[in-house]
């Protein structure tokens, strides 16, 4: 199958409304720095974001974050949210594919929807394996771990990436396995491309100077 998302480093351009880098200009001037690095891909929240990491030129995996105080799933959780970013510019709709309950479509109605009815890539959000294997029978073009330490079956979170979830799925998949989540430095990278991944996504070691700090306050600073 061809797919539009090259085999490489993605960034994760996002900020939420508490940081100080939250806002358009601040995620657009990301996805450039980005670009201008060596990125092969931007993965970014919401419309606004979306329309400004599209100047970068590179494939946009858009997400529409929306969270609700009854259901735990917020990585764009209906059909709406999906169609938000694909009209923002998004080619590429990543969702949360877990079981878990939805104020929303089932992970099946919207894989098949944003595909047939938007024309869109989907990027399936995933924890365990069994949960990768489903999304990927439902139709998704890609299978990510993002989701991976942030579901009850699989907490409590390792400050380490889920090499090995990377590893089974991609031994297992025809569609392209994408490794996410705490991939917080190059060796880690390394290692998941090692263990079969198509692209890595990396977020907060990039794009959040806030956390960088603290990851660098915490590692021994005085004070
Ligand atoms: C679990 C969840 O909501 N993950 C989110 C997905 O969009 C983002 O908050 C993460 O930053 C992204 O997955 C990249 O991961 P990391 O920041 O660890 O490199």
């Amino acid at each position: 199958m061809i797919t539009t998302l090259p085999r490489g480093l993605i960034v994760s351009c996002q900020a939420r409304a508490d940081n100080p880098l939250h806002g358009p200009s601040f995620m657009g001037a990301m996805a450039l720095a980005a670009r201008d690095g060596g990125a092969v891909g931007v993965r970014a929240n919401g419309p606004a974001d979306v329309r400004a990491v599209k100047a970068a030129g590179l494939p946009v995996i858009g997400i529409q974050k929306v969270f609700s105080e009854t259901h735990p799933v917020y990585i764009t959780p209906d059909f709406a949210a999906a169609a938000s970013i694909v009209e923002a510019g998004a080619g590429i709709v990543a969702l949360d594919c877990t079981p878990r309950a939805r104020n929303g479509e089932a992970p099946q109605i919207l894989i098949r929807r944003i595909r047939e009815e938007l024309g869109a890539e989907v990027f399936a959000d995933i924890s365990t394996f069994e949960e990768g294997l489903a999304a990927a029978d439902w139709g998704a073009t890609y299978v990510a771990t993002t989701l991976s330490g942030y579901t009850e079956e699989t907490e409590p979170k390792p400050d380490h990436p889920d090499l090995a979830l990377v590893e089974r799925l991609a031994a297992r998949l025809s569609v392209p396995v994408v490794a996410e989540g705490r991939y917080n430095s190059p060796d880690w990278v390394r290692q998941g491309f090692a263990a079969g991944a198509h692209a890595v996504v990396v977020g907060t070691m990039i794009t959040n100077p806030r956390e960088i700090t603290r990851a660098f306050v915490r590692s021994g600073v005085p004070g």
